[in-house]
This record gives C-alpha cells, sequence and structure tokens, in this order.
C-alpha cells in the first residue's frame, strides 16, 4: 500500500503564519504526468520524462501501464523511462489494477483498455470507488468493448473486456470533460479509421497535444462557441520521445492563494505552466485584485510556462462565469479560500461537476466554510462566499472526505485565519502534491 493510504488518517493544523517569503518550485503537472507513462506504453521503444509528478496517483498509473507490458524505471528524481510495447500489443494484467484515489488515471485507462482485446479490473480507493465510470463506460461500449461487470451505477470495482477492433465512432462529450474526452481518443488509437470527439466546451487539451507529439495524426478545429472538435486517424505508430513535465499550475494554486491572504507576502513560484485551457484561476484573482506579475514568460516541454510573483493583495469578490470552469475545475476549493478573505460576495458559478470529484466538493467546501465563520450559501449550481475584507475566524475542524484538494485548501485558509484551522486527513495530499506541507513550510508556513 502506499503511504496515501497506509496506516490512520493523519490530522494537520494550520496556524496563522508571519509573511510567506522566497522562490519555489511545485512539482510536475498532473494531468501530463499520467499522459507521459500511457504515451510511453503506447509508443514502441524509450520515451524519457522530466519533472515526473510524483505522486501517487501518477505512480498507480505507472504500475498500471507496467502490467500492460511497459518497462519502467526511475532514474533519478522526477526522471523515468519508459519501454512501450506499442498500440496493439498490450499484455493482459494478472492482477487487479488499483488506482487508489486517481479519476484521471482509471479513466484514461479505460479508454486505453477499451481499445485492445484484453480484459482488465479497475479499482480504487472509497474515493474512486464513489465517482461515476458510466461517463467512459457508454462510449466505449459504442466502440465495442464490453462490461462484464461493474458495481452498481457503473462503478469500480470495474471489469472491462476490450475490443479487438474496436469501431471509429464520432462522440460528443456530455459534460466538459478531458477525462472522458482523452478515454475515447485512446480507444480510438486503436480503431482503423477516425475517432471524433466533439466537445461544446473546451476541456484541458494535453491529450490532443501529446497525440501529435507522439506522432499521431490529429486535427483540432473550433466548435460552435468555445466548443472543439478533435479528429484522430486510428492505429498511428507512436514514436517515442523525451517528455518534460511543467510544473502544475492546480498546485501552484495553493501558494498563490496563501501569499494573496497572508499580509506582507511576497513569493515567487517558477516555471508554472500557463496552458490557456488551464489559467482560469489566474484571470479570477486578477479580476479580484491580486498582485500577479508574470515573469520570464517562456516555452518547457511545448508549454508556455513563466515565473509567477505573488504579493499579499486586498482582494474584492466578482462573479465567476460558468463557462469558465473548465479551465478552473479544480480550483474552485482554494478560490473560496480566497473569495473568503476577499471584500464583498463572490459568486461562482455552474459548479455541478464538483459534486463527482474526489469528495462532493461543492458540499465539503461549504461544510469547511461553516467551519471556519466564512458567510456562504450553495444555490443550486453556485456557490456564494461572501467575504468580510481579510477577517476570518477560523478555529474549524474541516472533514477532508479522501480529497486532497480539500486538505490542501483549509490549510491554506488556516495561514491567515484568527484561529488555527484542523483537517482531520492530510494523507491524501499525496496524491497529487507531496511535498505540500515542506515546501510551504520553505516560504514560512506554519503547520502542527
Ligand atoms: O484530464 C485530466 O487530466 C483531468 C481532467 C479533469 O477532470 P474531468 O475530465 O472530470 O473534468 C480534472 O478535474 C482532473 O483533475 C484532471
Ligand atoms: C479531480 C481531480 O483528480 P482526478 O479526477 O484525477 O481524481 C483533482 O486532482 O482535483
Amino acid at each position: 500500500m502506499s503511504n496515501a493510504h497506509a496506516g490512520a488518517a493523519q490530522p494537520l493544523s494550520a496556524l496563522r503564519s508571519g509573511p510567506l517569503r522566497g522562490r519555489a518550485r511545485v512539482p510536475g503537472d498532473k494531468s501530463i504526468s499520467h499522459r507521459a507513462m500511457i504515451f510511453g506504453l503506447l509508443s514502441v521503444g524509450r520515451t524519457t520524462i522530466e519533472g515526473l509528478l510524483e505522486g501517487d496517483d501518477v505512480l498507480r498509473t505507472a504500475a498500471a501501464c507496467r502490467a500492460l507490458g511497459a518497462t519502467i524505471e526511475r532514474t533519478g528524481e522526477g526522471a523515468w523511462t519508459v519501454h512501450g510495447v506499442g498500440i496493439g500489443g498490450l499484455r493482459e494484467p494478472d492482477g487487479v489494477l488499483d488506482f487508489g484515489n486517481a479519476g484521471t488515471g482509471s479513466r484514461l485507462m479505460m479508454g486505453v483498455v477499451g481499445g485492445h482485446p484484453v480484459t482488465a479490473t479497475f479499482d480504487g480507493d472509497a474515493s474512486l470507488r464513489k465517482r461515476p465510470m458510466r461517463r467512459i463506460l457508454d462510449p466505449l461500449e459504442m466502440m465495442g468493448a464490453e462490461v462484464i461487470a461493474q458495481a452498481e451505477g457503473g462503478r469500480c470495482p470495474i471489469t472491462l473486456r476490450g475490443a479487438a477492433d474496436p469501431l471509429p465512432i464520432t462522440y460528443r462529450t456530455p459534460v466538459a470533460s478531458a477525462q472522458i474526452k482523452s478515454a475515447v481518443l485512446l480507444a480510438g488509437l486503436n480503431a482503423p479509421g477516425r475517432t471524433t470527439v466533439i466537445e461544446t466546451e473546451a476541456s484541458r487539451d494535453h491529450t490532443e497535444k501529446m497525440l501529435a507529439y507522439f506522432g499521431a495524426t490529429v486535427r483540432v478545429s473550433p466548435e460552435g462557441e468555445g466548443g472543439r472538435r478533435i479528429e484522430l486517424e486510428g492505429r498511428p505508430e507512436l514514436r517515442p520521445a523525451p517528455v518534460v513535465v511543467p510544473a502544475d499550475p492546480s498546485s501552484a494554486a495553493f501558494p498563490m492563494v496563501a501569499a494573496l491572504i497572508v499580509e506582507g507576502s511576497d513569493i515567487v513560484l517558477e516555471g508554472v505552466m500557463l496552458n490557456p485551457l488551464r489559467t482560469g484561476l489566474l484571470t479570477t484573482l486578477r479580476e479580484m485584485g491580486a498582485s500577479i506579475e508574470v515573469l520570464e514568460r517562456r516555452v518547457e516541454g511545448g508549454e508556455e510556462v513563466a515565473d509567477l510573483r505573488l504579493r499579499a493583495s486586498a482582494l474584492k469578490g466578482v462573479d465567476v462565469p460558468a463557462g469558465r470552469a473548465p479551465s478552473m475545475i479544480d480550483e474552485y476549493p482554494i478560490l473560496a479560500v480566497a473569495a473568503s478573505f476577499a471584500e464583498g460576495e463572490t459568486r461562482m458559478r455552474g459548479l455541478h461537476e464538483l459534486r463527482v470529484k474526489e469528495s462532493d466538493r461543492l458540499q465539503a467546501v461549504a461544510d469547511g466554510l461553516a467551519a471556519a465563520g466564512v458567510d456562504h450559501a450553495i444555490e443550486g449550481d453556485d456557490l456564494v462566499v461572501r467575504g468580510k475584507g481579510g477577517h476570518v475566524p477560523g478555529g474549524g475542524l474541516v472533514a477532508t472526505h479522501l480529497d486532497h484538494r480539500i486538505a490542501m485548501s483549509f490549510l491554506v485558509m488556516g495561514l491567515a485565519t484568527r484561529a488555527p484551522m484542523q483537517v482531520d486527513d492530510a494523507r491524501m495530499i499525496e496524491t497529487s502534491f507531496p511535498i505540500f506541507v515542506e515546501l510551504m513550510r520553505g516560504l514560512g508556513a506554519e503547520f502542527a
């Protein structure tokens, strides 16, 4: 068992801290790290990865890629090599593929298995077992995969028999989801002909970019207002390619908001990825009046990155449109923390997808805000936070429900509340940001 899932719950408290100062680099992007392993598996030969996120979620994907035939080695800190078997070359795994807490890993790998003549069982922790998988199984069944076993409502554990000859399909995703899009495209890699995914709202595009980078023919064109059509020619020969993983903007979000709310702070976060489909939080924080300077813009691993300088700022409440959700979907819990320290009302619209993350994040955030004494409401799919300009009582205990982002968000909050904030279990932080506590302490944060 991994650290994240071993032993008993580990409570942790954050204490009101002095100004945060210094420079730091958060670990590699989780989305790109999962995909680097998967593209390594599906290429014939040796793929090298630098800056891999060595979090539990990604290590589970690596283990699954091994079980399907890849040889994977760690050669240094964040440095890995994958000897892949190529499209069509997968081996049937011996045991259950245990994805722990990882929605992305399990769903993308269902796509891989769904397009190959192998049978595999997918499982995970109590959080993953609650997450809806029909959204992935439906299109895979259209392509010819069969669900041999599933828990109620299309949940894990799921046994999937992949299609020997997957049908190329045209699929319109029912919700903006890079995981659904990616599962269909990955299954489509082994289909003879063109697989098309249409999304009404653009979701993160790492799969499309990496498909092209590894040598597949993929065409991306605009669809309606803000949507996209992705067309993939099946059965390419993927060529191994070196992957450099930029720093994860979803992890950077935590020190970023910490610096904005802890008085007197001034920090620099190095090499943060600025892929435009991931920068919704930056846009929102700027609208709130955050002092964010973008320094040294450059390109790393095919993505634009920059150093970000953040200084403590007087924030004001804003209205966050629903259309922005795909570009900041994992950042709402920490945005709710920033909003708690703002003056006035922040309304975050269209958050229905938060109900099906590692926890029901809409409810978990609302409960955490209640524990901290923050005035808030859930109105339909909207979260409303009424801040009082920097005065947040704190002093509460937050239930994290096996959700790393709930844990990190309320620990960041506690660095600036009057009384400490405690989370009931910090173990899941290991899934996406294993050095969170150490990195934050390095900037001056106090935890006990
Ligand atoms: O494709 C990905 O890497 C991810 C997609 C998003 O999920 P959805 O596809 O469910 O929106 C996001 O929440 C998750 O953390 C990572
Ligand atoms: C939703 C998340 O991840 P996943 O879906 O991969 O579990 C997340 O990291 O916030």
